[in-house]
């Protein structure tokens, strides 16, 4: 990686905060609207009959929703759902007590639903918005609006498997009744239909089962490259509508969108590093953004481990994992580029990062909960430590290492992390402090606005050295990679402005101008304190793991 141009693309941002993307909403909406329009084919038609309820999960998006074209071919009026669920919103917490979804990325998830609404709107419907368990609410609306489907995007973890049992089990004790008290007709339990929807590569068109997926990244990635190929994006029809004629008002109409308020939550909007704008309008303002008016894409494989400002990376990872954005978009996009601007290794370094997006959906869905498992997929028997006053040190960033204390402070303020702070602050904690990996990365699950468990986690047990590929064990040298991808200290003084002042090459290695650090470098197995907690493979309190 070559540093001097990961900081020169990236150049800061001193004072304000910066929104990503940084486009006018006038300029996100014509994008908004000029890729609608390229995706519309007026030629499809629509054969089904009755109403197809669409329950939105991770798939905050019209475009290229194969679930939500689903449901509108085989129906004549779709009713597009979203449920607030208590489970994930309201004060929930992870088995270390962490809040589940902290209020930067619940804010960012309102913004994406608000944006859902707007742009089905668009297209002829609405979104109904209740808050509750889709268990619960889902059967209701079926039975309302009589419908005979209900599509919803493929989930691989626990939690989400979970949910979709109980939904389908609800569905089953619903009764539909057609044709008014005389002469009433049984009609069949409304159904659940799961659509697969959240990777580049289809599940389907894999070269192997996912079983049998292999263990090893790059055979993995070389296997789709030779014998898959991406799908194009599904097409939408002009219009989406119409909703259902009856029914809503028995359920109390379409709902409000939450607010962070009313969800127990509340904002405190950072001065500094980037704000992400919810929604499938900014996620393709942010695509546009990046590729077509910054041009930065035909850069990416050298600015691509940066740390600070919002043009180093693509910054795409919070809109896919609310489900706003589609790779296969992004794939597309690529192409397009490659084929009027530039084809090089960065413009294919993109789908190669989107690719591990996909192994790791596809490990969570071979290995099931052990990638949530203190040993991962290996069942590694290790001894890891609990150490209260040592983890809080790295999550409140006072450990006396500017490169982790800043990235932790990054964390917090905004919820983001370039992926080169991730491994470096990931490897500090369980390498150096010798800390019980879950909790960083439960950590993460409520801090980042880009949370995915199949990413999130299959990531940690990587750098715990516990993943399914027995060959990463990766230790991160502090004093080497801030050498290397912050050798004049931008990034820690950025966010430790006491540093400021130190000459360049002092800010990473400050001495007894910053606090003391709380442990030496070098992971030490022999200095770890034995805690009763540790290897504790089950989590009974929690519902997925
Ligand atoms: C400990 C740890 C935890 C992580 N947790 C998450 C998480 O919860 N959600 C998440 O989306 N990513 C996670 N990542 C992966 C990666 O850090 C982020 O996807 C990336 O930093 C997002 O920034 P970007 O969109 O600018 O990425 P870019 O560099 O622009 O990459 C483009 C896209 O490729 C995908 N990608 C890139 N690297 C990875 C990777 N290592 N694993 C999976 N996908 C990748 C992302 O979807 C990303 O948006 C984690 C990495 C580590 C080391």
């Amino acid at each position: 990686m070559n540093a001097a141009a990961s900081s020169s693309s990236s150049r800061p941002v001193r004072g304000a905060a910066v929104p990503v993307p940084s486009l006018s909403a006038d300029e996100t909406g014509a994008v908004a609207d000029e890729t609608f329009q390229r995706h519309t084919s007026p030629s499809l038609r629509r054969g089904g009959a009755g109403v197809a309820v669409v329950w939105f999960r991770n798939d905050l998006r019209v475009l290229d929703n194969e679930a939500l074209v689903r449901a509108w071919a085989a129906s004549e009026a779709v009713l597009p759902v979203f449920c607030v669920d208590p489970r994930i919103f309201e004060g929930s917490t992870h088995y270390f007590g962490f809040p589940k979804t902290a209020a930067l990325r619940a804010q960012f998830l309102v913004e994406c639903v608000g944006d859902l609404k707007y742009n089905l709107k668009k297209k002829g419907l609405d979104l109904l918005v209740r808050t509750g368990k889709p268990e619960e609410i889902l059967p209701t609306i079926a039975k309302a609006v009589s419908a005979h489907t209900v599509y919803a995007q493929k989930e691989t973890c626990s939690e989400e498997l979970f949910v979709e049992g109980l939904v389908r089990k609800g569905l089953e004790q619903v009764q539909i009744t057609q044709g008014g008290t005389s002469g009433q007709k049984k009609s069949p339990n409304p159904r659940l239909q799961l659509i697969w929807g959240a990777t580049m590569y289809h599940i389907d068109d894999l070269p192997f089962t996912v079983n049998n997926l292999p263990d090893v990244y790059t055979q993995f990635r070389k296997a789709v490259e030779s014998k898959s190929s991406v799908r194009n994006c599904s097409k939408l029809p002009p219009s989406l509508g119409p909703p259902p004629s009856y029914g809503l008002d028995e359920i109390g109409g379409w709902g409000a969108i939450p607010t962070l308020e009313s969800l127990g939550l509340s904002v405190t909007k950072s001065e500094k590093g980037m704000h992400f704008k919810g929604g499938e309008n900014a996620a393709l303002g942010r695509v546009h953004e990046y590729f077509w008016k910054k041009d930065q894409l035909k850069v990416y494989k050298e600015t691509r481990n940066g740390m600070l400002g919002p043009d180093y990376s693509t910054k795409f990872s919070p809109w896919l994992a609310s489900g706003s954005l589609s790779p296969r978009y992004i794939c597309e996009e690529v192409k397009r580029y490659e084929k009027q601007r530039v084809a090089n290794d960065s413009t294919y370094w993109v789908l190669f990062e989107l690719i591990w997006r996909d192994y790791f959906k596809f490990l969570s869905a071979k290995y099931g909960n052990s990638i949530f498992h203190l040993g991962g997929p290996r069942k590694v028997v290790s001894k890891w430590s609990q150490d209260q006053a040592l983890f809080e040190s790295w999550r409140d960033g006072r450990t006396g290492y500017p490169l982790i204390d800043a990235n932790m402070m990054e964390l917090s303020a905004t919820g983001f992390m370039s992926n080169r702070g991730r491994q470096i602050v990931c490897s500090f904690l369980v390498r150096d402090m010798g800390i019980d990996w879950r909790m960083g990365a439960e950590w993460f699950e409520t801090c980042l606005l880009d949370y995915d468990p199949a990413s999130n986690y299959g990531n940690w047990t990587y750098g715990a050295g516990v993943g399914n590929d027995p060959r990463e064990d990766r230790y991160f040298s502090i004093p080497k990679q801030a050498k290397t991808y912050d050798p004049e200290g931008e990034y820690v003084s950025y966010w430790l402005p006491e540093l400021r002042s130190l000459a360049k090459e002092r800010r990473n290695f400050p001495g007894a101008s910053y606090i003391r650090q709380i442990v030496p470098l070098k992971f030490d197995g022999g200095n770890q304190k034995k805690d009763q907690q540790f290897n504790r493979q089950r989590r009974p309190n929690m519902y997925r793991r």
